[in-house]
């Protein structure tokens, strides 16, 4: 097979209705190489994948042009089980793992092992048992590929966020057979540390002959593992070439089809802040994987209040529990009136709003348009775009205020989308998280959470969603809560951080304190923490 490439695009394309997002798409893979592929939120990166893998959604819809080509032959799976079958595994952006399954049988999923049961022959597979040992064995065996710490008999309920995503990459290398894996954005959950493991498990993968598709918005990333970098812009290919030699800010251009920014611009100003608005004191929170164990803290008026540390130690646990998101404990005061906690509509109700890190499973109704997913809370809570007549005893949707609030949220925020009718569930990933932030906007909240906020979005799209929390906070006077794994992006807006670590505050930092206390405080190490808090202004 030397000199064939595993894989070849030739001149592929597809539409959404009417709406052209591929056009006349051409590249090649080899065997053994690694691809990485780029392009801003909705450029057709995860449409373009979605096509190799055989999903419905792309047959659905009319299909797509051009050819494919794999191991010389042109394939056209109409789902993604004879992908699978041919040698091509995906892990996708959102999490297909059963939560009450270990790490081991959803590594194993539809592929278990069973103990040799000759009665089998008579009575056939339904009273066949697993073979639990040698499930173990070989789960052990994926995990340890990729060089990771974890336990195959741990709930995937119980696990952080990154250990769901090893679960799923260790699912793909489960099967003999995988000759492509594709990856899309599969270190946007990890942490520093845990995205370095992966990616030189990925190095390893492609040095015994897989070959690997690699989507990624951490451009450095991309450079630092792929042979190759195809970058995408609107649906076209703008660039296919070696990643030796391209800089990150190169890529960067590429991708917005203009000159990018330094991103580096640290809040360096010191501000002067209202009085104390949100006092949470010895707070706990029932979250599976991200126990919040006993957090105080207070916030000022017209603050941006940043919450990091490493995944899994509770960070993001703190806002899910003040939101009643999950079960918590404690006591949460908003202006000086305790909050009843576990109870989501009484903290939409008291002036708070929550962007969640799950945007696809908290933050969106998927089935529902732009507009009525952006208007839907204000309405629900406060009771916004509803016109009353009779004194209020008949009431209908405004329908018209809903699409102006919605289409003036699209044009500011630049969600790329068909018209305000769109349904959720079309965007792109980057797109969907500007809904969600619309969503919160438009209920004006006294206290907005924000978890995450640029999970998984491009470059550009990234500083357009910085810059507005910076401009709702300045212009609205709304106190922000911000959390994030990425402590550049909590340094570059946030007045002071909150480090966690096991389910506590390890220290309150200034976003222009060296990073090595940072750091440190990450790894619990910063046990004089005390000195290191700044008090509010
Ligand atoms: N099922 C669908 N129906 C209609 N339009 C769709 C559908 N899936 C994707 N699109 C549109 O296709 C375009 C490309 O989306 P795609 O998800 O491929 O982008 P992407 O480059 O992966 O973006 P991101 O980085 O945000 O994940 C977007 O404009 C999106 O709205």
């Amino acid at each position: 097979m030397t000199g064939i490439p595993l894989l070849q695009m030739n001149h592929v394309g597809k539409d959404f209705f009417g709406n052209r997002v591929l056009s006349d798409v051409s590249f090649s893979l080899d065997p053994g190489q690694i691809l990485g592929l780029v392009g801003e939120n909705g450029a057709g990166k995860s449409t373009l994948m979605k096509i190799i893998f055989g999903m419905p959604d792309i047959h659905e819809t009319g299909g797509f042009d051009g050819d494919v080509l794999f191991n010389g032959s042109k394939i056209h799976f109409s789902n993604p089980f004879d992908a699978l079958e041919a040698g091509i595994g995906m892990v996708h952006q959102e999490f297909s793992l059963i939560p009450g399954f270990t790490a081991a049988e959803n590594i194993l999923l539809n592929r278990e092992s069973f103990k040799s049961n000759p009665m089998v022959n008579f009575f056939g597979e339904r009273i066949s048992t697993l073979d639990r040992p040698s499930m173990r064995a070989r789960a052990l065996r994926a995990i340890e590929t990729l060089g990771v710490d974890l336990d195959p008999e741990t709930l995937t309920s119980e696990m952080p966020v990154g250990h769901k995503q090893f679960t799923e990459i260790a699912r793909e290398l489960d099967r003999t057979q995988m000759k492509l894996l594709i990856l899309d954005e599969p270190t946007a959950v990890l942490t520093e540390t845990e995205a370095q493991i992966l990616l030189s498990a990925l190095k390893k993968l492609a040095s015994r002959g897989i070959s690997i598709i690699f989507i990624s918005h951490r451009l450095q990333e991309v450079i630092d593992l792929c042979d190759k970098v195809v970058v995408l812009r609107d649906g076209q290919i703008i660039q296919d070439v070696p990643a030796c030699g391209v800089s990150v800010r190169q890529i960067a251009q590429w991708m917005v089809g203009r000159k990018v920014e330094d991103p580096s611009d640290r809040r360096s100003v010191k501000r002067n802040l209202g009085d104390p608005v949100l006092e949470v004191e010895h707070l706990w929170v029932d979250m599976p994987g991200e126990t919040v164990r006993d957090v105080s803290f207070c916030v000022h008026k017209g603050e941006i209040f940043g919450i990091g540390g490493l995944a899994g130690q509770g960070k993001l646990g703190i806002p899910n529990g003040i939101m009643g998101l999950f079960t918590s404990g404690g006591t949460v005061s908003l202006k000086g009136n305790k909050v009843r906690l576990n109870d989501p509509k009484l903290a939409l109700a008291s002036g708070m709003a929550f962007v969640s890190e799950d945007r696809r499973g908290v933050g969106l109704l998927l089935q529902e348009p732009i507009d009525w997913n952006i208007a839907f809370t204000a309405m629900q809570v406060h009771g916004r775009y509803v016109k009353g007549f009779l004194g209020g005893w008949v009431q209908w949707r405004d329908d018209a205020a809903i699409k102006a609030c919605a289409e003036e949220y699209i044009d500011s925020l630049q969600i790329r989308c068909t018209g305000s009718r769109q349904r959720a569930i079309e965007l792109s990933g980057g797109n969907q998280q500007k809904v969600c932030l619309a969503k919160a906007f438009c209920v004006d909240p006294e206290i907005l959470f924000v978890s995450e906020p640029t999970r998984g979005i491009d470059v550009g799209a990234k500083r357009l969603v910085l810059d507005t929390l910076r401009r709702v906070n300045e212009e609205q006077g709304t106190t922000i809560i911000m959390t994030s794994s990425e402590l550049e992006e909590l340094r570059s807006i946030c007045d002071r951080i909150a480090i966690v670590s096991e389910g506590k505050i390890e220290g309150i930092l200034s976003p222009s304190a060296p990073a090595e206390e940072f750091g440190l405080l990450m790894s619990g190490s910063g046990k004089n923490a005390e000195e290191k808090v700044i008090p509010c202004a």
